[in-house]
């Protein structure tokens, strides 16, 4: 049981999000549900993440919901298929949903030292273990009691780093390896068995009249020394600077020091690799080995081969499937989302309060669903982009009295580009307008054949407003469930996606996660993108606190230093240096990744193809008019059969836009933009996400590149950077085939590197080379606006004062420019 007075307001705080969503709720739900109490609040505006991570995951982990055994009643005759590229693999497995022997964290861990036994080391000095303390039982386990204080240099201080009968040993969670105990200095004065410690100092010298002050603060300075451990270490592949310091017994400003003398400038809380660390080992007196300890296995896993692992056990047992519903604008999302919840969640409880969020969990039939409370393909893409692959089934919504409109098309290629099973929701039905059939034609001409028409998808009349339909849609998501066989292994430790993040004015940053594989518990050690912390807190999504979260539940949670971003991964890890370490890392990565990691650019098309990284060219085709569009389409389709399909995952008439961009970070897409330009607002995204977009006036150019692109043969493109320009004011003969021309930088700057043209009344009479730059006698590498400098350029003579040279550069196009 936990102590909830730790949180006195942690209830109160968590309820804060739903009133003050009720208070944003808007009337347009109200009708929906008169008399209701209850407003539901549109979700807040979506925070746009703004880089890719981690690997996607799809079919997450849980428990609970074990018996998928039984069909809707409204459908168990009915033949009902995943699609789009879904092989939906009937439940064939024994859904008894048990959970098998707990495989806890400590499974994964390496074997016990010596040391981290508890078994006495050879080389400890009469006993007094040099303790600097049991410092990082910190983990899940309690510490046992109160730190020691450091004192390594004597006292007897408690058993060094052991693990506690039953706690988890520091050392292995930690990742820094098993020190070796240190052994004693190359023998000086002491000897090896020297025991440390003030207590035994060594004797003052024959001759000495009692030892001045300054000769005792000497000769304390040398037994510290002396006593100071050294010896044989084992250090793993990468190791934060603390650790470190812990490891070698030094300081962590000794560390600093340590690495800057090895010209690495590394803060307390950085990560450094083995070399350097070993570096600064030598020096302190140690002979450092590499550790064959590294990171607790599990923790070693991206998300992905997490998830895939847990595909190919035995513990995974079926879990809610997570619901995600798109469509075009006022068609009805949040209205359906809004009767889902009321009729199935708050009606059932007393009270009725729900919290908002960004998720919620309903039950039908005793299995649950979990839907994401945040409609609209661009949040959903936005976390596909950051590599959270969230939700199992898309709802795509259609007002049955508009049909298919620009968004609802969006919303298809978004579900379609995720390789989701599509349900279509054709709502407003009960609208004197409705027109089902306008809406079953239009979906047939773009492709989706409803099972009435002979196709595979799942198509459900509801009304959101007046509640019909409802049941039906929830039978028939469960179904598609079912058949979607969704998995996970509740017993490992937790990964999950932030689907939501805030901050708090009393509680700090609030996360919800969307927990996919393993079980979320109190007290979890987590690592959040770049963020380390602890689940300190944790409320369901009715507000009620909760101790742990199986998979497919969304949770909110209290414990982390920061808001994270939104798709960012969570991830427990096995103690909070672990989780530290980890988000260390990602600090690193995240500074190093210049672009989207997997981002495909027509440049490097090739290389990628030849790595494996890339199997088929995702295109998102934008034109001025539909006739090019049907054009390019042909012409793709032909292109690159033999080496690389070109897969068309979104096409549209117009601009360039965020969403455009989004789908193409979220499916590592190129975009072709024809005879279209970028919106602003995109053309940043884009840069931000490395998202090749290309520029086209002509098609055969366009099939050409592609063509290029995809035979390794296309050449770089360069634009022209102006840098500045200079006017000539004098010009001196310096030889017989050098002129110098005296100039006055006018604007901007030229480099010694620059190109320069020389242009008179206008007219370009020279493109070439700088050959020389300087001010005064000496060579410069640039000079700047409003100076004067000497240029002699390269192979050129004929310059005259009141020439204008124009420095430029050639700039290599980087995607999304
Ligand atoms: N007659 C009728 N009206 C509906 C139905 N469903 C939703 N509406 C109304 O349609 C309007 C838009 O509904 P929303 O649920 O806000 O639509 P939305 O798709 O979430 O809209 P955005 O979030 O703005 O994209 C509201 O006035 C709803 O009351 C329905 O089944 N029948």
């Amino acid at each position: 049981m936990r102590d909830t007075s730790e949180f006195p307001d942690a209830t109160e705080q968590a309820k804060q999000p739903n009133q003050k969503a009720r208070t944003q709720a808007r009337s347009k739900t109200e009708s929906t549900t008169p008399g209701s109490q209850e407003q539901e609040a549109k979700p807040a505006a979506r925070r746009r993440p703004s880089y890719t991570s981690h690997g996607s995951t799809r079919g997450q982990g849980g428990s609970e919901h074990t018996n998928h055994g039984n069909a809707p009643a409204s459908s168990a005759t009915r033949p009902v298929s995943a699609q789009h590229n879904h092989t939906a693999t009937p439940a064939q497995r024994n859904n008894s949903g048990n959970a098998s022997t707990t495989q806890g964290q400590g499974q994964h861990r390496p074997p016990t030292g010596p040391r981290q036994g508890g078994s006495p080391n050879p080389n400890q000095r009469s006993g007094n273990a040099p303790s600097h303390g049991p410092r990082s039982n910190s983990g899940h386990a309690p510490s046992g009691g109160p730190r020691p204080a450091p004192s390594y240099r004597g006292g007897p201080g408690g058993p060094r780093r052991q693990s506690g009968p039953g706690g988890p040993s520091t050392q292995q969670a930690n990742h820094t390896a098993t020190v070796q105990r240190p052994g004693p200095r190359p023998a000086s004065s002491g000897g090896p068995s020297r025991p440390g410690g003030q207590n035994h100092r060594p004797p003052a010298r024959h001759g000495s009249r009692g030892g001045s002050s300054a000769q005792k603060t000497q000769e304390k300075r040398a037994a510290a020394l002396k006593e100071k451990p050294t010896g044989p270490v084992s250090i793993p592949p990468q190791i934060i600077v603390k650790d470190l310091a812990e490891l070698l017994h030094a300081t962590p400003n000794e560390i600093i020091r340590g690495l800057i003398k090895h010209s690495v400038f590394a803060s307390i809380n950085q990560v450094v690799d083995y070399d350097k660390a070993a570096l600064v080992a030598i020096d302190l007196g140690f002979t450092p080995s590499p550790s064959t300890v590294t990171a607790n296995s599990s923790q070693g896993l991206s998300a992905s081969e997490a998830m895939m692992a847990a595909h190919h056990d035995d513990q995974t047992v079926i879990i809610p499937p997570v619901v995600t519903i798109m469509g075009h604008v006022d068609h009805g999302k949040t209205t359906l989302l809004d009767v889902i919840r009321k009729t199935k969640v708050a009606a059932g409880e007393v009270g009725g309060i729900t919290q908002h969020i960004g998720a919620y969990q309903v039950e039908v039939n005793g299995k649950k669903i979990t839907f994401l409370d945040t409609p609209g393909h661009e949040a959903f893409t936005a976390m596909r982009a950051r590599g959270a692959q969230v939700a199992h089934i898309a709802i795509i919504v259609i007002a049955a009295d508009d049909g298919i409109m620009p968004q609802t098309r969006e919303a298809i290629d978004h579900a379609r580009a995720a390789k989701m099973p599509i349900i279509i929701a054709l709502n407003k039905i009960d609208r004197p307008n409705a027109n089902p059939d306008r809406v079953k034609q239009q979906l047939a001409e773009i492709g989706i054949m409803i099972e009435e028409y002979g196709g595979e998808t799942i198509l459900v009349p509801v009304s959101a407003r007046q509640g019909i339909g409802i049941d039906d849609l929830l039978d028939y998501i469960l179904l598609v469930a079912e058949l979607q066989d969704i998995r996970a292994n509740p017993n490992l430790p937790a990964t999950g996606v932030i689907i939501e993040a805030r901050l708090e004015k009393n509680s700090g940053a609030m996360a919800t996660v969307l927990v996919q594989q393993g079980t979320l518990k109190m007290g979890d050690s987590i690592v959040v993108g770049p963020l380390a912390g602890k689940v300190r807190a944790m409320f369901n999504d009715r507000g009620k606190r909760i101790q742990k979260a199986p998979p497919s539940t969304p949770v909110s949670i209290m414990g982390l230093s920061e808001v994270p971003q939104t798709g960012d991964r969570l991830e427990v890890t096995s103690d909070e240096r672990a989780a530290r370490l980890r988000a260390q890392q990602e600090v690193e990565k995240r500074r190093n990744e210049s672009a989207a990691p997997g981002q495909v650019s027509l440049d490097t098309l090739y290389m990628q193809m030849q790595e494996g990284k890339v199997k088929e060219l995702n295109v998102v085709l934008k034109c001025d008019v539909q006739g090019s569009a049907e054009a390019i389409k042909n012409s793709l389709t032909k292109v690159g059969e033999e080496n690389l399909k070109v897969r068309l995952i979104r096409e549209g008439i117009g601009n360039v836009s965020e969403t455009d961009v989004y789908l193409a970070a979220a499916s590592g897409a190129i975009i072709i933009a024809f005879n279209v330009k970028t919106d602003g607002a995109a053309l940043r995204e884009a840069q931000k996400e490395g998202i090749d977009i290309r520029y086209y006036e002509v098609i055969y150019q366009l099939i050409d590149d592609i063509q290029a692109a995809l035979n390794g043969l296309l050449e770089p493109s360069y634009r022209e950077v102006l840098e500045g320009h200079a006017e000539i004011l004098q010009t001196f003969k310096a030889g017989k085939n050098t002129v110098i021309a005296g100039c006055r930088i006018s604007d901007g700057k030229i480099s010694r590197s620059s190109q320069a043209r020389v242009l008179r009344a206008g007219d370009k009479v020279y493109e070439g080379k700088i050959a020389s730059l300087r001010r005064g006698k000496d060579d410069v590498r640039e000079v700047n606006s409003g100076y004067e400098c000497g240029i002699i350029l390269e192979n050129f003579t004929e310059l005259e004062v009141g020439d204008i040279i124009e420095a430029f550069i050639q700039e290599r196009v980087k995607p999304g420019s």
